[in-house]
């Protein structure tokens, strides 16, 4: 009620526990020498739906300026990013954020991330430091139980650039790939009279696992060397994780970009225990071109609600309430120090339904303390 739809309200352990997400965060960032940057919450619309982002204008949160102009509330980190970094001085490469993103499209419309991005740096290293960042910050969380998933935009690009369907029905075809719907994908890409390639769409679609899957299409894609190479290289992010001892990487060689600007490597972090997206990103080194820009790019967000609300309750700091007076009220705030690290309130009468572990009177309170010493 008297909110707008996909408006929340948030109180107590939920915002205890982001803000505990959030400062883990910050400090595994720093300690990697990635520096802080915050981009304004409006901004143009043009910024994020430009051809070279090509992002939604329909999932945003918008409205008309004074001089016509459509502005929205921040869809994007990363794009926001891209066109703030091109005025920072180019020898710092490793940047993070914190903060929210708005987009309609979701059940919420407002979602809190804190993010990396690497750019001018060289491919594998940029691609490995995003994923190390993810582990060491998941670990230091105390979330072991996860998967990371990568992908290459090369695949499907590749295999749908032959096709030449119009920009709607690629839409379509990459919607019905993420969905993994067989039977709709087989039904578009046939339409072209490509049967071949459709059926290679199909059974791309089951192509996820373990590293059996990259030696299995090396063989069957032993003539095109392109997609050779993009195997190659997902093989050595693989080696790399599990030399660290990270052994739950898997690879969907069928992955599709969910975010236009990604070409080349992406990622996708779940939580085993119910299937949440942890956190996601990749290569995107086509959004600089905008500037005139020919460097490369990589980072990735981590959803920070959702690492909040999987985080265990945290440990129960005992509650204690200090019976006072108006006369004693002073002397009660002054024995808080003896109680530190515990939850201390003060009340002049204990209220009906409390929920304290230990009600102390002021007077009491003083007694102990002369007997400690
Ligand atoms: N901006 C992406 C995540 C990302 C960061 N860097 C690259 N990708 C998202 O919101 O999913």
């Amino acid at each position: 009620m008297f909110l707008p739809a996909g408006s929340q309200d948030q109180i107590g352990q939920k915002l205890d526990n982001q803000a505990k997400v959030n400062q883990i965060f910050r400090k595994v960032v720093r300690n990697r020498n990635f520096k802080a940057i915050e981009t304004p919450v409006i901004e143009y619309a043009n910024t994020f739906t430009n051809e070279h982002v090509g992002m939604e204008l329909r999932t945003m949160l918008k409205w008309f300026n004074r001089e016509g102009e459509i502005e929205v509330l921040r869809p994007d980190w990363t794009t926001a990013i891209a066109r703030a970094l091109v005025k920072q001085h180019p020898a710092q490469l490793k940047w993070f954020y914190q903060g929210s993103v708005f987009r309609n499209d979701k059940d919420g419309t407002e979602s809190r991330q804190a993010g990396i991005e690497i750019i001018r740096t060289d491919v594998f290293l940029g691609e490995l430091e995003s994923l190390f960042t993810a582990v060491t910050y998941l670990k230091a969380l105390n979330s072991d139980d996860y998967l990371i998933e990568l992908g290459h935009t090369g695949i499907f690009e590749a295999l749908l650039e032959t096709l030449e369907l119009a920009d709607s029905e690629e839409e379509t075809l990459r919607q019905a790939m993420y969905d993994k719907r067989k039977d709709l994908v087989y039904q578009i890409a046939s339409k072209t009279g490509q049967e071949k390639i459709a059926e290679q769409l199909t059974t791309l679609i089951n192509a996820y696992g373990g590293k059996e899957i990259l030696t299995e299409y090396r063989e069957l894609w032993s003539n095109q060397p392109q997609l050779v190479e993009i195997l190659d290289h997902l093989n050595k992010l693989i080696d790399a994780m599990e030399a660290l001892g990270v052994e739950n990487v898997i690879v969907d060689l069928g992955k599709v970009k969910e975010l236009p600007y990604y070409s080349g490597t992406m990622f996708r972090g779940y939580l085993q225990q119910n299937g949440q997206t942890c956190f996601s990103g990749g290569c995107y080194d086509k959004l600089y071109e905008q500037f005139n820009e020919n460097i490369s790019a990589v980072g990735l967000a981590f959803d920070v609600d959702v690492l909040a609300e999987s985080m265990n309750a945290t440990e129960q700091k005992e509650r204690i309430c200090i019976l006072a007076t108006e006369e004693t009220h002073v002397q009660a705030e002054q024995l808080r120090e003896d109680f530190e690290d515990k939850i201390v309130d003060i009340q002049y009468q204990l209220p009906d339904n409390h929920h304290y572990d230990r009600i102390i009177p002021v007077e009491d309170a003083t007694k102990e303390k002369a007997v400690d010493k």
